[in-house]
């Protein structure tokens, strides 16, 4: 069995994660198994911890304690190695604005170690897929919102990872870009890797994802298969906001009385 292929060993093992910015807890002793070949979704209100969760993951920030294993290597004992088998589209990713889009990704094939030719070929191959063809040419400094992203995303897949980790993956992204971008995930996962990926959207997490972790206030609240999560609820929505405790006082009240109405007073 290829390693990739290894169904029972998780892709992500974390233990014990924490993390403090002064007196803020933003991850608190997190313990959690995300399962390989899955696409995974990571939800949960603002500030609950998702971004500085996964930066920890991904070796991009040091967790102030715990560990954290993807495909059986301890990420921050091995960085190097690790880095090399996971693709990561990070939120507010930065890119070297003065490359055209053809140009990064030439780059940062040479970069992984992959031969120029192949490099070259997987780049053609992602550019069409992702619509971004008419302007590989482009330098990045001009590209839109979502045009970052799908080059941001090509760049994440190039060296064709095991694990996946995006955040927020369709902000900004229109329509046809948006479903040719499930595309080549659903393809991704189904030849057995693993996508990980957080989002505020829950109809997109519940149509693209198997698997599902909530978190709030620096902890998980809930994970596992997707039906399992949702339960009895009719809707990810729903069980979302039971168990991030905002069911009551969601809805309108009177601390908003001003706003609207009678504009004389
Ligand atoms: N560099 C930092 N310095 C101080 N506090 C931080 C820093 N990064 C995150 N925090 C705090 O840690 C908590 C978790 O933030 P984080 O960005 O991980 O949440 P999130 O779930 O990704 O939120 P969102 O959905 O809004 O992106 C928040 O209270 C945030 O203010």
């Amino acid at each position: 069995m290829t390693e990739t292929g290894n169904q029972d060993r998780p892709a992500v093992r974390v233990t014990g994660l924490w993390k403090t910015f002064g007196e803020q807890v933003a991850v608190s002793g997190i313990d959690l198994d995300l399962p390989a070949g899955r696409f995974i979704g990571l939800v949960g209100p603002n500030g609950a911890g998702k971004t500085t969760t996964l930066s920890m993951i991904t070796g991009l920030l040091r967790p102030d304690a715990g560990t954290v294993e993807i495909a059986g290597r301890e990420v921050w004992q091995d960085p190097v190695d690790v880095k090399s088998r996971i693709g990561v589209l990070p939120e507010g990713l930065r890119l070297f604005e003065r490359l055209t889009g053809r140009e990064l990704l030439s780059y940062l094939g040479r970069l992984r170690g992959i031969p120029a030719a192949e490099v070259e070929r997987r780049a053609d191959q992602l550019l069409d897929v992702l619509d971004l063809l008419g302007a590989q040419n482009k330098l990045i400094v001009d590209y839109s919102t979502g045009m970052r992203k799908k080059i941001g995303l090509a760049a994440a897949l190039l060296h064709n990872p095991e694990v996946l980790f995006l955040d927020e993956p369709f902000e900004g992204v229109d329509p046809v870009s948006a479903q040719n971008i499930r595309g080549v995930l659903e393809r991704y996962t189904a030849s057995g890797a693993t996508v990980i990926f957080s989002s505020h959207v829950m109809e997109l997490v519940e149509s693209l994802c198997d698997w599902v972790a909530v978190m709030a206030t620096g902890r998980i609240r809930a994970h596992g298969p997707l039906a399992e999560v949702r339960g009895e609820a009719d809707s990810l929505q729903h069980a979302f906001l039971e168990l991030v405790g905002a069911g009551a006082g969601a809805g309108p009240d009177d601390r908003l009385d001003w706003l609207g109405g009678d504009r004389d007073r």
